[in-house]
């Protein structure tokens, strides 16, 4: 890992069991021929990518559906490991992955900026230092006491946006979840996104809006049925990406 290296993924594997549905018959069978062969198969998502981000710099991961770009970003944020290879970051990590994760239900949203930012790596002070901003960025005061179980997708967005911001991450990590937000929100955050990008913070970016990607990031990572097809300027990427030349 060179020094201004953030995130170094090297020859990454990652496979899935898929599960089928068999009739009666075929179990029987299977047991009657001494339960030989697999009654589930192995999907390789991720099929040894390699790439390495340095710090300040802002990649989007291109792909059509399914080809590995939000298994991506859970192996580098360490949601899911690696079957084979490794992958090394340097810094502290804020991702955006999936809609309500690091929520817990039944917890007020007031609890869960406590939670989530302590999962983030922030302590008590540092939560109550920025507790105040982190509602007001979110904008959804009103119902910071409510079980976050009756929040909308959007106000999940809010909420764990916010937090994920103000945990000052060096590295960024967002999945499609900027979506659901409504576009005031989403041009907010598009803002404080581009001032982390000022403050030479690191940023993956997933996202099936390849004009917004394009003006975001400057590199491109695309992906085709989980293996790495082209690494270099957004614009090339995105442009591959639309003429399906990835297919
Ligand atoms: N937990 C899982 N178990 C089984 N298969 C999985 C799991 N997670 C992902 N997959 C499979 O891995 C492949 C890659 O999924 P992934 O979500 O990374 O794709 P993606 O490029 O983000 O797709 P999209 O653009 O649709 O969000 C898909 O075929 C998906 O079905």
């Amino acid at each position: 890992m060179s020094d201004t290296d953030v995130i170094r993924v090297e020859h990454a594997v990652k496979k899935f069991t898929l599960k089928h549905t068999h009739s009666l018959k075929e179990w029987v069978v299977w047991n009657f021929k001494g339960r030989r062969g697999e009654l589930t198969e192995s999907f390789t998502a991720l099929n040894d990518v390699s790439f390495s981000l340095k710090q300040g710099e802002t990649v989007a991961l291109l792909g059509f559906n399914g080809s590995g770009k939000s298994t991506m970003l859970k192996l580098i944020s360490g949601v899911m490991s690696t079957d084979e290879g490794e992958i090394r970051v340097r810094g502290k990590i804020a991702g955006l992955i999936e809609v309500g994760a690091g929520f817990h239900p039944d917890l007020t949203g007031r609890e869960n900026i406590y939670l989530n930012g302590a999962i983030l790596g922030m302590s008590e002070d540092e939560i109550n230092a920025a507790f105040d901003d982190i509602v007001a960025f979110s904008e959804i005061e009103q119902f910071i006491d409510t079980e976050v179980k009756f929040y909308s997708s959007g106000m999940f967005l809010r909420l764990a946006f916010s937090v994920a911001v103000h945990t000052n991450p060096d590295i960024f990590l967002i999945d499609e979840i900027l979506a659901v937000g409504d576009e005031p929100f989403q041009k907010k955050c598009l803002k404080r996104i581009e001032e982390l990008k000022l403050e030479g913070k690191s940023l993956v970016i997933v996202s099936h809006d390849l004009d917004l990607v394009a003006s975001m990031c400057e590199r491109g990572i695309l992906l085709r049925k989980g293996e790495l097809v082209f690494d270099g300027n957004v614009h090339q990427a995105v442009a591959m990406m639309r003429d399906g030349k990835e297919q």
